[in-house]
């Protein structure tokens, strides 16, 4: 693939080719080795013989916040870099030129596909980037750290999970509060979250999830920290597009007792990281693998040591493709038995509408599901969990 740069001097145009990425892509003298680097030299060597050009052209002469914004440029297309040696498609951020300062006088360019999002999961974290650097202003990771000691306590998610299971031989559910979604709209125009939440556990939910993202699910902060007051014992996952850790102390102040962590956006690397902040709060971590096509994104997360709790999500986010037939096969050979010695719980994400379709993941191997559209939809959101397993799951019952 070739990248093409134009330099738009005030004098004569001047532009050329490099080769964007180098083809290999995970080793680590890759990313030393730049591409922004092999653009310096190239700059460099096209501008040989004007005066004085190599001293204009250093980012070292530049001045101290010049010099940060191509650093931050840099970092961006290195992350960029590494995420898609791990088959991540998902850009954190549009992709924009190099800071114009760059190369002195010259305004520089690299022609790319364009700042329009490819799909919308690229769309909702780009949307998602600046909505927490705002908020990440309006409340510094200091201040977080000081209200945490007036959250309520952390409580355990997937011990909740596993009892449910143990309790009913199905597998524990984890009950979705979801006003709307991308795909299929406003699913209940009615949307009182807490009446929600208290007739999912009197239906006999193991634990809830709550959206919180405002633009594209209509949740809210609000709703979290409503139901959590309200004093809903069910454990409450925060179900939020998580880029940066700073959410995840944000979640814990307003009572989230587990958050999400989607492979197709986040690196190894900062899954680890954020996985490790979760242990240190006491909060579950659901990572979610898709499982359209995705192997890969399974392999990865079992690769990464203390991850308890694995989401395989039916929906693709990229497309809204929703298929639970390939479950049983992500789970079954090296991947099943890797799960059993680590006892991971997997869980079964999105499209669950039957009895049928529930026995169906079970039989894949899958301890417990979420499920939010087929109950949220219903008047009575409780019955509406007997329906889905077929039987009167909640406590009472038994
Ligand atoms: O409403 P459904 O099809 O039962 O799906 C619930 C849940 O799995 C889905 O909302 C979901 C799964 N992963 C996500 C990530 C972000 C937002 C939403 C989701």
């Amino acid at each position: 693939m070739e990248g093409i740069v134009s330099l738009r001097p005030s004098t004569p145009r001047v532009s050329f080719h490099f080769p964007k990425f180098p083809s290999s892509r995970c080793s680590i003298p890759s990313i030393l080795r730049s591409p922004m680097a092999d653009q310096r030299i190239c700059i460099r060597a096209q501008q040989s013989d004007s005066k004085d050009v190599s001293s204009t052209l250093s980012p070292f002469n530049e001045s101290e916040e010049n010099a940060l914004k191509i650093k931050e440029w840099e970092v961006g297309r290195f992350r960029d870099e590494i995420a898609s040696s791990q088959g991540i498609r998902i850009r954190r951020r549009p992709p924009t030129g190099p800071p114009l300062h760059y190369v002195g006088p010259f305004e520089f360019r690299i022609e790319n596909e364009g700042n329009t999002p490819r799909n919308i999961l690229e769309e909702i974290v780009w949307n998602k980037d600046v909505e927490v650097s705002h908020m990440k202003e309006k409340k510094p990771l200091f201040s977080l750290k000081k209200a945490l000691d007036n959250a309520p306590p952390a409580r355990d998610f997937v011990g909740a999970l596993r009892a449910s299971n143990l309790r009913t031989g199905l597998p524990g559910l984890i009950a979705e509060v979801k006003k709307a979604s991308p795909s299929r709209g406003v699913l209940r125009e009615n949307f009182d979250p807490v009446e929600i939440a208290q007739a999912y556990e009197k239906g006999g939910a193991a634990c809830l999830s709550v959206l919180t993202d405002q633009k594209y699910f209509q949740g809210s902060f609000e709703n979290l920290e409503a139901i959590r007051n309200a004093g809903v014992k069910c454990p409450l996952l925060c179900k939020e597009f998580i880029i940066d850790a700073w959410q995840i102390y944000y979640a814990r102040t307003k009572g989230a007792d587990a958050i999400l962590l989607i492979a197709a956006i986040l690196p190894d690397l900062d899954i680890k990281y954020m996985t490790k902040i979760c242990k240190m709060l006491g909060l579950a971590a659901l990572v979610e693998v898709r499982l359209v096509h995705n192997e890969q994104e399974m392999d990865r997360i079992l690769g990464i040591d203390g991850v308890e709790l694995i989401g395989i999500n039916n929906r693709d986010l990229e497309t809204f493709k929703v298929d639970i037939s390939n479950t049983k096969k992500l789970l079954e050979g090296k991947r099943g038995q890797m799960i059993c010695e680590k006892d991971i719980v997997i869980v079964g994400e999105s499209g669950l509408f039957t009895p049928a379709d529930i026995a169906y993941v079970q039989e894949s191997g899958v301890k417990a599901v979420l499920v939010g559209e087929s109950i949220v939809k219903k008047s009575d959101p409780a019955k509406g969990i007997t329906e889905l397993f077929g039987k009167d799951i909640s406590c009472n019952f038994q």
